[in-house]
């Protein structure tokens, strides 16, 4: 016991001088900490009434939504994560960034690495290569819906600036949220017969909505007035604005299923960065925005300054069940809870789809030399028709008749050491469609089958794709999908009406200003075309960003660079598990 104390009292002293040594060196070790950013988390289920309903979420550190990471382009983030979960695994994919070099940190369970187990941690280290308005969230199961998520913000590098100017910033997560849990969600969504999950019930802007009760209550007659403290969990994050002020709006949604419309009463918002690119100023009254995509906008606070106003974030696309997510813009020095004055903006009607393309067509690559234009001529195309079906009378969502199911070894570690076929289907998935498929009608055989090969593309390779939409199994129907890849930005060279033909449609994309991003949608009945280059060795998922779908098999995996893969050190820590857990394992005991 005294040796212990002693070592203890030790310790102190020597934390103390350390301690002042840094203070005295605070300017050079403060220099040497920004290329670094570390952190400690910690995943829980915490209690908290995100819509003013007790319920179960996912916190970090306590924290819902996760806390914000906030870095410079080009600096090192480290995330220590130790699943508290106790009984489930867990990882974090950083929505965004490109992963180059690691992309064992790209934080998608059996794609990128194995998912951390309850009780055990993983190391996340990668940089941040550009600025923009990212956040993150968990990718294994539905954990995105269980509240896994958070901001990632990057400002430019130090001595750049952006190409625009504003006086002060806000950030604003958007999410819904169900009060089912997200293991009933899943049981239901795998369950014979099937259940749908059904629209959300509520709307978050920061993790913060109203169930039952409405702010706007005034101005609509089928809820009643909130009563909420300022300190509830579910009051309110109200954004405080001083007059005559250009103010920069980051906006990210992190949704399961919704689209959302976003508006600031009386107030216009002028778009200049979109999932981390920088787009031509376009000045709008209201945005669409669709889960996986972040958005900057800039606003000028003109608007009579004896007021405030409302922020809402409306559904679109689907037939909205569910109220506006709402908060409030406040002009100094007027009281934060005193309400606008006039009713919440009214978005576009849920399917005035006319209105999104508008919307959509209007965000191009700023000119100049800040962003890349694409290759002129790709090497490869493929197309991914997106199709509801069924597979043992279960609803599933597939790609050119495949439905993804994700195997229990991660592609990245398989294909390093050279497990393909015993890992995961040997065959490549099909790059195409039968051409007389009829998208415009329910699929005539709607069996589909359970597959997990990947797109293998040639390293360095410029590669297209072609998502083509169709009619689900209802007939008359056709859903939004918004797609993100993971590991590269692409190009959206256009967006079209029906089945994509080359004869007519592909002089009508563009190659000359198309935005790059990571994120696209895919409008009902239509097809989207994108370019990337396959420049980032590793496996990368490309799937539908509606949590309950990619859950029902909408993605795929491509893959580049095996030959670089297979000389990566992946650390052993990504890859425990299955084949590649087995070998192992199996090594060390030769070892
Ligand atoms: O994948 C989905 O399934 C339901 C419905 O089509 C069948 O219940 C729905 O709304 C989806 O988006």
């Amino acid at each position: 016991m005294m040796i212990k104390s002693c070592d203890r009292l030790v310790m102190i002293i020597l934390i103390l001088i350390l301690f002042s040594a840094a203070n005295l060196f605070e300017i050079s070790l403060a220099s040497a900490f920004d290329q670094n950013k570390n952190f400690q988390w910690e995943v829980d289920y915490i209690f908290r009434s995100p819509d003013c309903v007790e319920n179960v979420v996912m916190g970090i550190n306590g924290q819902f939504p996760g806390p914000t990471i906030r870095a410079k382009a080009g600096d090192t983030i480290t995330v220590n994560l130790t699943n508290n979960l106790r009984t489930e695994g867990v990882v974090i994919h950083w929505h965004g960034i490109k992963q180059f070099g690691t992309p064992w940190a790209d934080g998608t369970a059996s794609i990128s690495q194995c998912a951390i187990n309850a009780g055990e941690y993983y190391v996340y280290t990668f940089k941040v290569d550009k600025a923009g308005t990212y956040f993150y969230h968990g990718h294994f199961g539905m954990h995105r819906s269980a509240g896994l998520y958070g901001s990632l913000i990057v400002d430019v590098a130090d001595g750049l600036k952006e190409p625009f100017h504003y006086d002060g910033e806000f950030n604003l997560l958007l999410s819904d949220w169900w009060h089912q849990n997200v293991h009933e969600q899943a049981v239901a969504l795998e369950s014979n017969p099937f259940r749908w999950i059904g629209e959300p019930q509520s709307i978050l802007i920061n993790g913060r909505g109203q169930y039952n009760c409405s702010l706007a209550a005034q101005f609509n007659n089928t809820s009643g007035a909130c009563s909420i403290g300022k300190d509830a969990q579910c009051a309110p994050d109200v954004l405080k604005v001083l007059p005559n002020k250009t103010y920069r709006l980051r906006i990210a949604s992190a949704t399961s299923l919704s689209s959302l419309n976003l508006a600031i009463g009386n107030h216009k918002m002028t778009l200049v960065e979109a999932d981390g690119n920088y787009i031509e100023p376009v000045t709008v009254d209201n945005l669409d925005i669709y889960s996986g995509e972040s958005y900057s906008v800039l606003f000028t606070t003109d608007q009579d300054p004896t007021k405030n106003y409302w922020i809402s974030a409306s559904v679109r696309g689907r037939l909205p069940k569910t109220p506006p997510g709402l908060t409030i813009l406040n002009y100094q020095p007027n009281s934060p809870s005193s309400l606008p004055t006039s009713p919440p903006p009214i978005p576009p009607a849920w399917n005035d789809f006319n209105a999104s393309k508008s919307f959509s067509n209007k965000i191009l690559a700023l000119q100049g030399s800040l962003v890349p234009r694409p290759p002129p001529r790709y090497n490869r195309r493929i197309f991914l028709l997106n199709t509801q079906n069924k597979i043992n009378g279960i609803i599933k969502w597939s790609l050119n008749n495949i439905s993804l199911v994700l195997p229990p070894t991660p592609y990245l570690g398989a294909l390093k050491y050279g497990l393909d076929g015993k890992a995961f289907d040997k065959q490549n998935p099909p790059e195409n469609f039968p051409r007389d498929y009829d998208i415009m009608k329910p699929p005539v055989n709607p069996n589909s089958s359970y597959g997990n090969g990947v797109y293998r593309f040639e390293f360095r390779s410029t590669v297209d794709v072609i998502l083509q939409n169709a009619n689900i199994l209802a007939e008359g129907q056709s859903d939004v999908h918004p797609w993100h890849l993971h590991g590269h930005d692409f190009w959206i060279l256009g967006y079209g009406e029906g089945k994509f033909t080359e004869e007519r449609d592909e002089k009508n994309l563009n190659l000359k200003n198309p935005p790059l991003r990571n994120t696209v949608v895919i409008f009902p009945y239509g097809w989207t075309a994108i370019r990337f280059i396959a420049n980032n060795p590793g496996a990368w998922a490309f799937h539908c960003h509606i949590e309950p779908h990619l859950h029902m098999g909408m993605g795929v995996v491509f893959v580049e660079g095996i030959n670089q893969i297979k000389k990566m050190n992946i650390p052993d820590t990504a890859l425990t598990c299955g084949l590649t857990g087995k070998l192992l394992v199996h090594n060390r005991g030769r070892g």
